[in-house]
């Protein structure tokens, strides 16, 4: 599997009046084109500062003091370099916890997809909006595109909204995608659907996804690998079946045990 992704030796602090706290201790990991790889860990456990720092998008009191993140070759983060700007919606995509709230309820969803496009593709033309904004409402099993593009957020369900968040976030074709807790706030019967179209769309288009979760069977219906995260540290990685089939660490065994229906 060809490299997209590259984390080595991260580590991430936070100053706050009474000292420093560290976030990330020498985190390492990978994400090939074409898999997906869950970062797991109890609340707290740094996930989402992980995922945030991928795309530079950390708090202001938050700093990298050492180790690199790589996208295709390229440096992007390293103590004192931030290159994330020229990646952040373009080379990668994101999709957060709750799309009702990453939706403007006031702009339509053309109006969205339409703004995403401009912003990220210079010069396109309306027809080619037009074109692309249904296509990427199909490829999300969208099948009244036209009807979901004259839509405002709120008269949607929340399944749907989900799949409008995650066109936006593949719109402009990135070759990785983010998403942070993304189905949380989704029924299960709803979970399940989103989990297949991520599935379906890292094999179709090859992207890498960076899935974090708090919900080990959801990571283990979606990821090819998973990363368990305990205090700021990756404590255990690898195959998705043998990290939650044969733990090696107690910390995942709890986190396992803490899942009543796990066999
Ligand atoms: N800017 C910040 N300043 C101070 N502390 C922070 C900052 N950002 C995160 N933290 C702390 O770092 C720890 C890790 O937070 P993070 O949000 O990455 O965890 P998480 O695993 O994603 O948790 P959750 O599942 O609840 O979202 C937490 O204790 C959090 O309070």
């Amino acid at each position: 599997m060809t490299e997209l992704v590259n984390i080595s030796g991260l580590s991430i602090t936070a100053r706050l009046s009474h000292g420093d706290l560290r976030l990330l201790e020498d985190v390492d990991l990978d994400i090939g084109r074409g898999e997906v790889v869950g970062v797991v860990g109890e609340s707290g456990s740094g996930k989402t500062t992980l995922a945030r720092s991928v795309v530079g998008l950390l708090e202001k009191n938050v700093r990298v003091d050492g180790g690199s993140i790589s996208l295709a070759g390229e440096q992007i983060i390293a103590p004192g370099v931030d290159r994330t700007g020229r990646v952040r919606g373009t080379a990668v995509g994101m999709v957060f916890q709750d799309a009702s709230r990453s939706l403007n309820p006031l702009m339509k969803v053309r109006a969205h997809l339409a703004e995403v496009l401009r912003r990220h593709v210079r010069g396109i033309s309306r027809n080619d909006i037009e074109r692309r904004s249904v296509e990427v409402l199909e490829q999300m099993r969208i099948t009244d595109a036209k009807r979901v593009l004259d839509s405002y957020p709120h008269q949607l369900s929340g399944g749907l909204r989900q799949r409008v968040a995650i066109g936006l976030a593949v719109v402009t074709r990135p070759s990785l995608v983010i998403a942070d807790e993304c189905t949380t706030a989704l029924d299960v019967t709803t979970q399940t659907k989103v989990v297949e179209l991520f599935r379906s769309l890292v094999d179709e288009l090859g992207i890498g996804l960076l899935f974090v979760t708090h919900d080990l069977m959801l990571a283990s219906d979606l990821c090819d690998r998973i990363a368990v995260m305990n205090s700021g540290r990756v404590v255990e990685q690898g195959p998705a079946m043998e990290v939650l089939d044969r733990p090696r660490q107690d910390y995942t065994q709890r986190l396992l045990r803490a899942i009543p229906t796990w066999s």
